[in-house]
Formats: structure tokens, sequence, C-alpha cells
């Protein structure tokens, strides 16, 4: 069914033997990608695994790369660069950083298992201006739990410290 107001978008499987990207169900957000391979990642340790597939995405839209939260449940599996971005103009295949964040199982990959999933959404080209100074604003230039109220502050770990705060070429810490 095709309830975008986009028209369908051209896609290219370079694999022809994995079958074409599909939602689940109905309504879902994003299509599953596949694995062209077989792979296993170590706990911690990451692979660009290819998906088989290129797409004409129109300009104004943007794919971007997601992972799924089951496999992020269950074993640990995500993305590197979660959400990958996939320009409108990229005609190559579309491939997925993917990561083991477990500390101590490996996850096979199996060339044909859903690895991902790619959502396209409208996006604002924008052009920049430079200005000297912007306009005011309640939250001014607080950020980064400026606001308060986070678990990781209530379990005492939330000195910036640890965060590592570079000093600004001012000489101010940022964060
Ligand atoms: O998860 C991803 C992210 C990106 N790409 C492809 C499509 C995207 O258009 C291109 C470049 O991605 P990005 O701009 O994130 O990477 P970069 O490091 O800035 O590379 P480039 O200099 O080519 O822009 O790589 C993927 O296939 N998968
Ligand atoms: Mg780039």
């Amino acid at each position: 069914m095709h309830v975008s107001d986009l028209p369908a978008v051209e896609l290219k499987r370079l694999d022809p033997e994995l079958p074409l990207p599909r939602r689940a169900h109905e309504g879902d957000a994003g299509v599953d990608l596949y694995s062209t391979v077989d792979t296993v990642l170590q706990p911690g340790e990451r692979a660009l695994v290819g998906t088989g597939i290129a797409i004409a995405l129109p300009i104004g839209t943007v794919g971007l790369i997601h992972p799924r939260s089951g496999l992020a449940a269950k074993s640990g599996l995500s993305v590197v660069n979660t959400p990958g971005t996939v320009d409108a103009g990229y005609r190559g295949e579309i491939k997925v950083c993917l990561i083991n964040h477990d500390l101590h199982t490996p996850i096979e990959i199996r060339r044909g298992d859903r690895i991902a999933q790619l959502l396209v959404q409208r996006v604002e080209l924008v052009t920049f201006v430079e200005v000297d100074e912007l306009d005011e604003t309640s939250r001014g230039a607080g950020g980064h739990g400026s606001s308060g109220g986070h678990a990781v502050l209530r379990s005492g770990a939330g000195d910036t410290t640890r965060l590592h705060a570079v000093p600004d070429p001012a000489g101010e810490e940022v964060l």
C-alpha cells in the first residue's frame, strides 16, 4: 500500500537473491534491511555490512538507518552512527556499520538476516546566514543537562569532569 505523498522511491537490487526490503507491518515507519554477508561480531567489534540495495531518494528527503530494537535489547546489536544518513544524491550500496555492544557474547549475523531499518523523511535544505548576535531565549546557552532531573545525576555520576569537558578557545569549559 502506498500512503505517502511522495512517489515510490526507485530501488535497485544489487544482490537479487535477497528479498526486496519491506515493512514488517503496514504503517511501520521503516523497511527492514538485509545483510548480504555472514559475519560474527565479537563483543565491542564493529563491521560495515552491505545490504544489497541502492536507492534514488528525491531531493528534500533523507534516508535514516536505525537499529532494530529487538536485536538491540536481545543481543546488543546496534548501529555505530545511528541514525546513519543516506543523502538524496547517494547511488551506492547502502551499508550499515553494525556494532556488538554486548560485553560478553559474540553476535552471529547470517546473510539474509534483517539487521537494521531504513526510514525516509523529508528534510529542510536550509541555508545559513552569519550574524553577530542571536536572539534571546529562555534556554539561552544552557544545555547538556542544564535543566536537571537526570538519572545519571541522581546516581552521583553527573560530575561533568567525567564527560571530559574541554576548554573552548576563550578558556571556558564547554558543558
Ligand atoms: O549508515 C550509513 C551512512 C551513510 N551511508 C552512505 C550514504 C551517504 O550518503 C554516504 C555518506 O554518508 P555520511 O555523509 O554520513 O558520511 P561521511 O563520512 O560524511 O562521508 P562523505 O564524505 O562521503 O559525505 O554514505 C550508508 O550507506 N550508510
Ligand atoms: Mg557526509
